[in-house]
């Protein structure tokens, strides 16, 4: 599915003969949550603070708790209501950059408004090795290039760093052009 996704993104830039690079380069980590619930009813939550993912993409699923929030790209907070079968596929840092920011890494956060259930998501993050260059397909007039080769196990490291810490978009610190 992760590579169905992927396929599709470079597809519709077309730049679909670079997906196979991409597809080589990349690896994943399956990561199963376990929210628990609030400890009294004037705990104001639990959750995941507000951030973006910062691997390539990530595809998630939250089984029957809601709690997922999407921030939109006018800056309101919306639910994703869980489904038993949908997934949700959230862009992170590295599509970002690949992409010369066609496609901009999603703000979520994880706000559990039920206080007796237990709340379980499942998330396949997709990372990639290496370097990868944005493709000459993502740049143009409107879009000049906006990133140097990036290196995902660099960039890991980066946010690790004070600098990457106080960063509010750690990928154009670390790799933009003309930032
Ligand atoms: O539990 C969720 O629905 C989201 C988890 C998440 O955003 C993350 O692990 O990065
Ligand atoms: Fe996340």
């Amino acid at each position: 599915m992760s590579e169905t996704v992927i396929r599709m993104v470079a597809e519709s830039y077309g730049a679909e003969r670079v997906f196979e690079s991409i597809r080589e380069s990349a690896f994943y980590t399956l990561r199963f949550v376990k929210y628990r619930t609030w400890r009294s009813s004037d705990e104001s939550e639990v959750g995941l603070l507000a951030h973006r993912d910062t691997g390539f993409i990530t595809i998630l699923h939250q089984h029957e708790v809601e709690g997922l929030q999407i921030k939109t790209k006018d800056g309101q907070w919306i639910d994703a209501k869980p489904s038993p079968s949908s997934f949700i596929v959230l862009a992170g840092y590295t599509l970002m950059a690949w992409s010369n920011d066609r496609v901009q890494a999603c703000e979520h956060q994880v706000s559990t408004t039920e206080n007796e259930k237990i709340r379980y998501s499942i998330g396949l993050f997709t990372y990639t090795k290496g370097e990868i260059h944005v493709p000459e397909e993502m740049v143009d007039e409107k879009h000049p290039l906006g990133y140097k080769p990036i290196d995902s196990f660099g960039f890991h490291a980066f946010l690790l760093s004070k600098e990457g810490h106080k960063s509010a978009f750690p990928i154009k610190a670390y790799c933009g052009i003309n930032n």
